[in-house]
C-alpha cells in the first residue's frame, strides 16, 4: 500500500495502551424538557486509551447513546469535562468542535445513516468533504483505499439500496474510516443484522483495531460480543457499574 493510501494515523501501528485518548471527569448529563428532568448521565468518570477496543453495555434507558454522544462531541455534558488527547474541550466553539470530531472521530450507527441517493464511493467521501485543504483526487483515493479494507472494492459504483446490510454497515464503517480517524464510535452496530453479518461486522472492528491500531467504544447489548474486545464497561440507571 502506497503512503498516500494507508489512512492510519503516523502512530497508530504501535499503540501505546497507556495514552489516553478520551477521558470522561465527573460527568453529568441532565435532559430538562418542560415538565420533566432525566439525569441521563451521573457522575460518569472514564478513561479509553489509545489503541483500546472498548464495550458498553447496559439496560435500554441506562445512558449508552447518550454517553457515546458526548464521546463523539456531538453533544455537551451539563456538568465535567470531556478531554481528548489530554485536552479539555469545555471552551472549544461549536466550529472548533465540529473540526476535531471531523479529524479525530469516525462514527458507526446501527441504522447506517447512508445516504440513498448518492453511490457507495461518494458516501465514503461525504465526510470528507469537511476537510479544510482536501481535493477531490485525495477525496476519491481515500474512500476507494476505505472501501478496499472493508472488502468493498467491487461495489463502489453500487447505491445503498443495492446491497445487503451487512455491506451497507460495511460501507458505513468505510465512511467512518476513511478520515483517519483515532477513534471509531459504534452504537449497536449490528442491531439490525442477523447473527452471520453481526459476527462479520464484529471480526471487522476486531481487526481495524489490531491492524489499523484504531481505538474503538461500541454500544452492545450482545455479551458474546462483548466478550470479544478488551474491556467491558457497563452502566446501570446513568453511572458505570463495572
Ligand atoms: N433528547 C432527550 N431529551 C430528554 N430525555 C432524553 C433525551 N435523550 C435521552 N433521554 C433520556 O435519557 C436516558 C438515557 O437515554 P439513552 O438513549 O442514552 O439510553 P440508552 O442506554 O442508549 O438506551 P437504549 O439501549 O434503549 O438505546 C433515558 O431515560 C432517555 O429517556
Amino acid at each position: 500500500m502506497s503512503p498516500e493510501t494507508d489512512l492510519r494515523q503516523p502512530d497508530a501501528a504501535a499503540p501505546d495502551r497507556a495514552v489516553p485518548v478520551l477521558r470522561l471527569r465527573d460527568i453529568e448529563k441532565v435532559y430538562q424538557t418542560k415538565t420533566i428532568e432525566t439525569v441521563a448521565l451521573n457522575q460518569v468518570n472514564l478513561t479509553v486509551n489509545r489503541g483500546e477496543f472498548v464495550s458498553i453495555m447496559g439496560p435500554s434507558g441506562c445512558g449508552k447513546s447518550t454517553l457515546l454522544s458526548l464521546m463523539g462531541l456531538l453533544d455537551e455534558p451539563t456538568g465535567g469535562v470531556i478531554e481528548v488527547d489530554g485536552r479539555a474541550v469545555t471552551s472549544y466553539s461549536d466550529k472548533e468542535l465540529a473540526g476535531l470530531r471531523n479529524l479525530k472521530i469516525g462514527f458507526v450507527f446501527q441504522s447506517y445513516h447512508l445516504i440513498n441517493d448518492l453511490s457507495v464511493v461518494d458516501n465514503v467521501e461525504l465526510p470528507l468533504l469537511y476537510r479544510p485543504g482536501m481535493g477531490g483526487k485525495e477525496r476519491r483515493q481515500r474512500a476507494l483505499a476505505a472501501l478496499d479494507k472493508v472488502g468493498l472494492n467491487a461495489r463502489t459504483g453500487h447505491f445503498p439500496a443495492q446491497l445487503s446490510g451487512g455491506q451497507r454497515q460495511r460501507v458505513a464503517i468505510a465512511r467512518a474510516l476513511a478520515g483517519g480517524p483515532e477513534i471509531i464510535l459504534a452504537d449497536e452496530p449490528t442491531g439490525n443484522l442477523d447473527s452471520v453479518m453481526g459476527e462479520e461486522i464484529i471480526d471487522l472492528l476486531l481487526e481495524l483495531n489490531r491492524e489499523q491500531g484504531v481505538t474503538i467504544v461500541m454500544v452492545t447489548h450482545d455479551l458474546q460480543q462483548a466478550m470479544k474486545t478488551q474491556r467491558v464497561i457497563r452502566f446501570f440507571d446513568g453511572s458505570q457499574v463495572g
